[in-house]
Parts: structure tokens; C-alpha cells; sequence
């Protein structure tokens, strides 16, 4: 069956189409991981979006059930060159199409996804639908009409709509370096993926996933020995009441990590100010410095916005990672609160795997704060 995908600037690309029928609207952005498409499809940071995968055969190794970072799809879309048909892996239990199919996810395949990326970071990231349902160079008519609904779309409500609605408690997978009494975290999930659970349950960490909702007083009465602040969809500013959650949960001194969403909002309930990126960094070779350790790391990403570091006041909290390509802020320590985030992705499960040591440094810093060891 053809497929087409129209972009907002009126750009059509012709293809096949790959898992489900139909029309279907939203951003369309580019992801340059070789290998982490499982994990690329369920991450619900992708929320509102239609996902373009740069390497040009994706599927190769199938899909399969352990990988998976939430229990499905949330992009609009899926954009690839070639989905292999014939995974070869032990671990395969499906093919890339059927479980788009599985998931009602529309997508396009054998377009020519180069000229489509190049357009993506000349003019940034921008609309657009993929359809099934017409040819638009022959019905230019069907074509000018989805146009301006095209324009139109915007992610809105995204982390109300991917976060969990009841908490959710799940014991570690391992005993901790410090004993067998586990520490307690509050995963705030504004989105969040699987893996982060399962970093902090091997390091002897019993972990309780909240609705990204959860109010202060909520966290109180847990008493939990760390709070953690999941990645997320979405522009950040529109969290408003989750921000002022935030802002009153830090001041009461209590350990706390943040990726990327909870990054960003971490930074917001600062009083430092985000922008959107042109096209944002999605992909698994993102460099970022550390002036610090005077080391750069190679990290998995998938953002679209990022905070300003220089409207963070010096006094409330400093820079610890920048990105080596476009000096972005990759990460912030407080000075004020018992808190440090990144933007990138330490838990990444696609790899590479470089900075899970933050998960450490978090638990010495619950540690610390328990007054088991002396410090972080
Ligand atoms: N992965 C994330 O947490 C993404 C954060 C935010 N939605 C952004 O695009 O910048």
C-alpha cells in the first residue's frame, strides 16, 4: 500500500506505508541512533511526535518484550528507509511492522529519510502527517485541506497524558553496597522510562513511581530517602503547578536526580528560563563536558528543548555538562537545594552506558544524607 508524508511546508515524500492505515498529524523529528529502535518507539518522551530514524534499516534485530521502556507507542508516526521483515536475534518475538500494528501506529517507509533529515535541521523541526488514505499529487484538493490542520497541530497536556495514574512500588532487584536495608526513591514519572526503574532497583533501591501530579505533602507522608524527577514529553514551561510541586519538594532539602524533563523543570522551579531547540538532539552519540572532570562523554538523548544557562543565577546553581557540539547546557548542580540533574540519558538502555554512574552518585548522596557515609 502507498503512504505519503506531507510536511507543513507542503514537501510530499512518497513511500509504503509500514504498520497501520491511515492518517495521522504531529512533529515530525529525527532520531540518529543505529541501534535503540525498541527503545526510540516506547519511550513516552516521544509523545505528539512522528519519529524519523536516520540509519537506514531499522527492525533488523525484531522486537521483543524485556526491552520495551513503557507498555507502548506514544509517538504519532514512524518514519524509516527500509523496516527489515526478517529480524535475525534470539531474543526476537516480533517484527518492527507488527508491532506497529500492534500499537495502531501509522508509518512510512522507503522514502529517502537523508534529504527528509536535511530538511529537518535547515528549517528545524517542523509538522507533518503521514496518510494512506490519498495521493496528494493527485488530489491536491485533500492535500490543502489537511494543510492548515497540518499548521495547526501542537503537544499539548503531554506529561498529563503519559503519566501513571496510582502509585506504583517496586522492590530492588539487588542488594546495596551498603547492606541489605534498601533505600527508599520517589520516582516522579513526568514520562518515565522503564530503565530508570530498573538502574535504581540493581543498585538496592526499592522505588516508588508517583503520578508527575504528586504534591509535596503527598511526597511527606512516603518519607522517601530520595526523589527522582523522570524525562518527560512536551514543552517544559507548560508544567506550571508540577514546576511549584517541584520547587516546594527541593526545599525541603531532600536528595534528588532529574533527566532531561526533570531537568529542565528542575531549572524552571529555579527561576532559569528553556528554549526550544532548532531541531533538537535525538540519538546515541551526543557529546557532552564536564569542566569538572575535565572529560567528555558520549551519551544517548531525546530532547527538543533546553535550558538557558545563562538565565540559572550563579548563586542558585552551577553548569556541570555543557554539549561539545553546540555548548547547550547538559547538566546543572544546585547549590541551593540537595539536587543535580542532566539532560542526557544515563539510564539509556540502547547505550552507551558511560554515565549510569550518576545512579551512584545519587544513592552516595541518599547515603549521605542518611548519614551512612560522610559524604557524596
Ligand atoms: N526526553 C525528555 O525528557 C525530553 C524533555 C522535553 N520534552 C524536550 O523535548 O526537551
Amino acid at each position: 500500500m502507498q503512504a505519503y508524508l506531507i510536511l507543513a511546508n507542503g514537501r510530499v515524500f512518497r513511500g509504503v506505508s509500514v504498520g497501520c492505515p491511515g492518517t495521522t498529524i504531529g512533529e515530525v523529528v529525527f532520531a540518529t541512533g543505529m541501534v535503540g529502535f525498541e527503545e526510540t518507539l516506547t519511550d513516552p518522551s516521544y509523545y505528539g511526535q512522528i519519529i524519523t530514524q536516520t540509519y537506514p534499516l531499522i527492525g533488523n534485530y525484531g522486537m521483543n518484550s524485556e526491552d520495551v521502556e513503557s507498555t507502548k507507542i506514544w509517538a504519532r508516526g514512524y518514519i524509516v528507509r527500509e523496516a527489515c521483515k526478517t529480524p535475525s536475534n534470539f531474543r526476537s518475538e516480533e517484527t518492527l511492522d507488527a508491532f506497529l500494528k500492534k500499537n495502531g501506529i501509522i508509518g512510512i517507509e522507503g522514502i529517502d529519510t537523508r534529504s527528509l533529515t536535511r530538511t529537518l535541521r535547515e528549517s528545524g523541526v517542523m509538522n507533518g502527517a503521514i496518510t494512506t488514505e490519498f495521493d496528494p499529487d493527485a488530489e491536491p484538493e485533500k492535500k490543502a485541506a489537511l494543510l492548515p490542520e497540518i499548521a495547526a497541530y501542537a503537544v499539548v497536556d503531554a506529561v498529563k497524558t503519559v503519566t501513571c495514574r496510582e502509585a506504583v512500588t517496586y522492590e530492588p532487584t539487588a542488594a546495596g553496597a551498603w547492606g541489605d536495608t534498601p533505600l527508599h526513591v520517589a520516582l516522579l514519572d513526568l514520562g518515565c522510562k522503564n530503565n530508570i526503574v530498573r538502574c535504581l532497583q540493581k543498585r538496592g533501591c526499592r522505588v516508588t513511581v508517583l503520578p508527575g501530579t504528586t504534591t509535596a505533602a503527598e511526597l511527606a507522608t512516603l518519607n522517601p530517602d530520595g526523589l527522582m524527577l523522570s524525562n518527560g514529553p512536551g514543552d517544559p514551561a507548560e508544567n506550571v503547578e508540577i514546576i511549584a510541586n517541584i520547587r516546594e519538594m527541593l526545599s525541603t532539602g531532600i536528595p534528588t536526580f532529574g533527566i532531561c524533563l526533570g531537568h529542565q523543570l528542575t531549572a524552571l522551579a529555579a527561576g532559569a528560563k528553556t528554549c526550544k531547540l532548532k531541531y533538537g538532539h535525538r540519538g546515541a552519540n551526543q557529546p557532552v563536558t564536564s569542566p569538572a572532570k575535565q572529560r567528555t562523554f558520549i551519551t544517548s538523548q531525546n530532547h527538543g528543548y533546553a535550558v538557558m544557562a545563562d538565565t540559572l543565577p550563579e548563586s542558585v546553581g552551577q553548569m556541570s555538562y555543557f554539549n561539545a557540539n553546540d555548548g547547550t547546557c547538559e547538566g546543572v548542580d544546585y547549590l541551593k537545594w540537595n539536587c543535580f540533574t542532566v539532560q542526557f540519558h544515563p539510564e539509556a538502555n540502547g547505550g552507551p552506558k558511560d554515565t549510569e554512574f550518576l545512579f551512584d552518585q545519587f544513592v552516595s548522596r541518599m547515603l549521605a544524607a542518611k548519614g551512612v557515609i560522610n559524604n557524596a
